[in-house]
């Protein structure tokens, strides 16, 4: 007599929407169709255009299993005062970035129909989505919270919040330790996320959304692995009984198949041409390349990308820099390229050239996906964090983990006078004390770590690693509530 089909797990995603917060919750879900699951993406028309080819192609990859689809619903455009198709941080100007958080509760209705219309045994939300915590438990359904970032970013924060040590010091220049933490981590003032410092209403909206996501959460789901933060998920059940599961690094757990990486780096090109890149990489010799690159929605002045392109000009080593289409004509530094340089306008699959042996340094904002994926790939880092919560991953690149370097000493207020927060010759510098013979021993041991924390990355998503075996019990945990 034939078993009778064990019915599939339904497990619901719901991404922000940022591409910072977007591609690892695909990536998420897609492990999650790995290994069974019916994985579904709720996703706005424009955010679901970006993902659609990786979902295609993972549904196809899995044995035409249609374990991963997106669902649609409408963006509210017209409450946040967006232009219709306007869906994504990414695509708005930098003074209109409030509007998607403006945006963000007018979604609920929509969602939470969904949600009760279809009924999944479980729900994975983005943290700005807190109020799924009471839909869950109406629907008697386990629900996890995806921060989209590191825990020792969420832990400090959480910190800072409790405890606001940045009232005690005298001014911006002061530093001061986040309190109780596993390692000690010094910030001053102007190295938090903008929330602390300025808008009472923005930081009041940031902890009711954590409270209301924490509230009768299963837990945590985090793009990130044992090797470098288990300490803070163990700080993270100490302080607010929150347990948490390790899944990542996602873009190499998600990815690890030739075809999926091929596909996944064929989508995110568009608009740009990865041939020219590769064929470029491929003639610089091993670790030589500086890649520069800030995700996807930093902005920077004028007068700060002229004094960028002075400083990695002058750093004496070949260099690819990504930079934003809206980078005016008047400034274009792509003449650069006819000298040291490549510079390439828009999206470029960056999984895949951090990956290319002719890289030998990452230029990053500190956004966490980069940080992850230039650690995985075992690049040393010359960091640069703009915002939000980037000085913080900053500090576990270059003090925690010590594998990378800061790219200036001084805090932002004390540049913004001219617009330029980082001089050629500090750019130059920085890049010098990995990549030249002046960074001697540190720069060598840096190397060294970085390539140490790569492995144990890759060792994280295999069978049996432990970001594999993370979601193995989470997936086991979620199918025992199962009515
Ligand atoms: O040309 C590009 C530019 C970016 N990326 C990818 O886009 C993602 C960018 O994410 P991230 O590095 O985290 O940067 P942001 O887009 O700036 O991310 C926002 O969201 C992150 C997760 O919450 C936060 O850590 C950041 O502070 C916040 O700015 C990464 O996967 C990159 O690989 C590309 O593939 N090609």
């Amino acid at each position: 007599m034939a078993t009778p089909k064990v019915k599939p797990l339904s497990i619901f995603f719901i991404p922000w929407f940022a591409t910072g917060h977007l591609i690892p919750m695909v990536d998420v879900a897609r492990l999650f169709a790995s290994r069974g699951v019916e994985s579904t993406v709720l996703v706005t028309p424009a955010n679901a255009a970006l993902i659609q080819r990786t979902i295609d192609s993972s549904s196809s990859s899995l044995s035409g299993h249609p374990c991963i689809r997106t669902l649609l619903y409408p963006f509210p455009s017209a409450e946040a005062g967006l232009a219709p198709g306007v869906e994504n941080l990414a695509s708005v100007p930098s003074t209109d970035t409030y509007k998607i958080d403006a945006a963000t509760p007018h979604a609920r209705p929509a969602l939470e129909n969904l949600l009760r219309t279809h009924r999944p045994d479980a729900v994975v939300a983005d943290v700005h989505f807190g109020w799924t915590a009471s839909v869950a438990r109406d629907l008697g359904i386990p629900k996890l919270i995806f921060h989209a970032i590191g825990l020792l970013p969420v832990c400090a924060m959480d910190s800072i919040y409790k405890f606001k040590p940045h009232l005690n010091v005298c001014d911006d220049t002061e530093t001061f330790p986040i309190p109780g933490l596993p390692h000690p981590i010094l910030m001053a003032r102007p190295e938090l996320p903008e929330f602390f410092l300025r808008d009472v209403e923005e930081l009041s909206t940031f902890v009711r959304e954590m409270r209301e996501a924490e509230a009768s959460a299963m837990g945590v789901i985090v793009n990130s692995f044992s090797g470098i933060e288990n300490a803070y998920a163990g700080h993270l059940y100490k302080t607010k009984r929150l347990r948490s599961w390790f899944v990542g690094p996602v873009a190499l757990a998600a990815n690890n198949s030739k075809q999926e990486q091929a596909v996944r780096g064929s989508e995110l090109e568009e608009g740009s041409n990865s041939r020219p890149i590769t064929a470029w990489l491929d003639t610089k010799p091993t670790g030589s390349v500086v890649y520069v690159c800030f995700g996807s929605w930093c902005h920077f002045s004028d007068e700060q990308i002229r004094e960028m392109a002075s400083g990695l000009e002058n750093c004496g080593h070949p260099f690819l820099w990504v930079v934003r289409e809206d980078v005016s004509k008047e400034l274009d530094p792509e003449p650069l390229s006819e000298k040291l340089g490549m510079v390439v306008k828009g999206w470029v699959p960056q999984v895949a050239i951090l990956s290319h042996p002719a890289v030998g340094v990452f230029v990053t904002h500190c956004g966490w996906n980069s940080l992850l994926e230039g650690l995985t790939a075992g690049l040393p880092m010359v960091t640069w964090p703009q915002s939000t919560e980037q000085f913080i991953n900053e500090k576990l690149v270059v003090d925690v983990l010590r594998i990378g370097v800061k790219n200036w000493d001084g805090f932002r207020t004390t540049v913004e006078e001219d617009n330029v927060t980082v001089k050629a010759e500090d750019i130059a510098a920085a890049v010098g004390k990995i990549m030249g013979s002046a960074g001697g021993e540190e720069a060598e041991g840096m190397r060294k770590r970085a390539k140490e924390y790569g492995e144990m990355a890759r060792a994280a998503v295999e069978v049996g690693g432990s970001s594999y075996n993370g979601l193995s019990s989470l997936i086991d945990e979620i199918r025992s509530y199962k009515k």
